[in-house]
């Protein structure tokens, strides 16, 4: 593999800066996605593979030839995880260590040798040993049955390399690479290493959960991109996680420019800082949204959106007390206003330790804080650790809910936070009903958090996740933009914060609008800071007022 490498993806590269396009340059072939987090990249691409299919039995020859390959199969699978084991750490170490004990189980070596033994092909023979361990631990129940997901996986790698094909999960080829993928779950991209420059999915929309974590890590990503998974792995690839194109077969010199720049923008970016406000001093507090205390920044006015799901997307057990606890009293110890979310699992965040059944209708189902109607221990542990972690670090708790839709719901999420001796309980404005009802809505609670994805998602009916709808998704459409000036008009009336923590947030044409609007605080990815910063710095309040009301009509 030449080294065509550069990595501009960790340097938190934005491609919004001086205005030129390096994509404009690039030479050769061209497919283009939806740009979702900026910054450029340039490497080779591999394919994330999916399950193997299992092919019609083969005639089998030389039966000890298969019982071989079921060994070698078997063994290869527990090297790869034992040496992910050896690269990860964590909780993340110790389940790749289960998993390489499992795939070298001698039961499930003699079964599967058995199999082979008897004319099965190598593929179909571990298939029906792992398929029968499953059903064995699927009828024990309790946590053994949780334990069957896993086999499924293992059983995967196994055919995938009894077949010759690459195993499936993320690759770890041992060099930096361009991650393409028909999809990624956000415990896929939430484990993504070092060595991933950028990621290019076939699927996905722009405020995908996979996106924003993405834009949480810094790293450039296009998704619906159609074609991508067609091109060969190692094939070298220019990203602009921008403007959404990729260049086809980038030369040596193109991939070197790509680095370059990443990292003048990088330099010339990292010189802005300062609390946001407007070019005549309007004050517009800059907050961030972060998965854990890994995204925070030393210069940030504060944390508008701790996603604490997503400390939590791959586990299987729930998250004791203490556990929750230690994750943020980590935050607060850092950081000295922080917006704490509740559990926001359903639909795109699933939370495998909720168990929450299956529903034909996700999004409009029981998700956010309609979680608590099934399972309300989840919510009140989840604010007792809140509550300890604030007077252990004496740092005043900022709590909300997410996807509360009535006063009710959230008098009631108020009641139970107060109860705990929490500081500002807060509701976020997700929902149109929600919207509507703002002023009643803080009569309940402290401050409104306006959550402009799924609020973009509900009022147009259309998927977040769907490639094929983003112009329904555009922020800058008036209803939304109505449904914002609503809330912060409410806000204003009751002199209580209304902020945006949606991704428009952390766009720099639209921070803005949304400041003219009348919100108080904008909350974004880190990456998005210096560039929202320096678009708001450039105008005076009333730009500011005049682009929202001609964007309003
Ligand atoms: C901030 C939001 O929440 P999430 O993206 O995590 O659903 C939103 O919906 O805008
Ligand atoms: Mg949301």
């Amino acid at each position: 593999m030449p080294d065509t490498t550069t990595s501009p993806a960790h340097e938190a590269a934005d491609g919004g800066g001086d205005g030129r396009d390096p994509g404009s340059e690039w030479s050769g072939v061209r497919l283009t996605g939806l740009g979702v987090s900026r910054g450029w990249a340039a490497g080779p691409v591999i394919r994330m593979a999916g399950p193997p299919a299992l092919p019609v039995a083969r005639d089998v020859a030389d039966p000890a030839a298969e019982v071989a390959a079921v060994a070698r199969a078997l063994e290869a699978v527990a090297e790869d995880l034992n040496r992910r084991a050896a690269d990860a750490d964590g909780e993340a170490a110790e389940i790749l260590e289960a998993l390489a004990m499992i795939a070298g189980d001698p039961m499930l070596l003699e079964e599967a040798e058995g199999r082979a033994g008897n004319g099965s092909d190598a593929a179909h023979a571990l298939d029906a040993a792992f398929t029968g361990h499953r059903e064995t631990l699927a009828a024990l129940g309790g946590y053994l049955a949780e334990r069957a997901a896993d086999l499924d996986d293992l059983k995967h790698r196994t055919v995938a390399v009894a077949l010759g094909l690459p195993m499936p999960g993320l690759p770890s080829p041992g060099h930096p690479y361009v991650l393409v993928a028909e999809d990624l779950s956000p415990a896929d991209t939430a484990g993504l290493g070092p060595d991933v420059l950028a990621l290019i999915t076939e699927r996905g929309g722009p405020t995908s959960h996979t996106a924003i974590l993405a834009r949480g890590k810094g790293l450039p990503a296009v998704v619906a991109c159609k074609g991508i998974t067609d091109l060969p792995d190692g094939t070298v690839v220019g990203v602009d996680g921008g403007t959404g194109e990729i260049a086809v077969g980038l030369t040596e010199e193109e991939t070197a420019r790509v680095g370059e720049r990443a990292r003048a923008e990088r330099d010339r970016l990292a010189a802005s800082n300062g609390p946001g406000r407007t070019a005549d001093g309007h004050p517009v507090k800059l907050l961030l949204n972060i998965g854990s205390a890994g995204d925070l920044r030393p210069d940030a006015e504060g944390v508008g959106l701790f996603r604490t799901e997503f400390l939590f997307l791959d586990r299987k057990q729930a998250p004791s007390f203490e556990q929750q606890v230690s994750a943020y009293t980590e935050v607060f110890g850092r950081a000295e206003h922080v917006i704490v979310r509740t559990l926001d699992a359903g639909t795109d965040k699933p939370l495998p330790f909720l168990g929450l059944p299956d529903e034909p209708n996700p999004a409009l189902g029981v998700r956010g804080l309609r979680v608590d109607r099934l399972l309300p221990d989840v919510l009140d542990t989840q604010l007792d650790a809140i509550a300890e972690a604030a007077r252990a670090t004496g740092t005043p708790a900022w709590v909300m809910a997410p996807m509360v839709t009535t006063p009710a719901e959230a008098g009631a999420f108020a009641g139970r936070a107060r109860a705990r001796g929490i500081a500002k309980v807060g509701a976020m404005v997700e929902v149109p009903a929600a919207a509507l009802r703002a002023e009643r809505l803080l009569r309940e609670v402290d401050f409104l958090s306006i959550g402009t994805n799924d609020l973009a998602q509900y009022t147009f009916a259309a998927d977040r996740q769907h490639p094929a709808l983003a112009d329904l998704l555009d922020p800058r459409q008036p209803a939304l933009l109505q449904l914002i000036a609503l809330c912060a008009e409410a806000g204003r009336e009751a002199g209580k914060p209304v902020g945006v923590c949606g991704e428009a947030a952390g766009d720099p044409l639209l921070a803005p609008l949304l400041v003219g609007l009348g919100v108080t605080s904008l909350s974004m990815a880190p990456v998005c800071v210096p560039a929202v910063r320096e678009a708001l710095a450039g105008l005076t309040l009333q730009d500011c007022r005049e682009r929202a009301r001609s964007a309003l009509d």
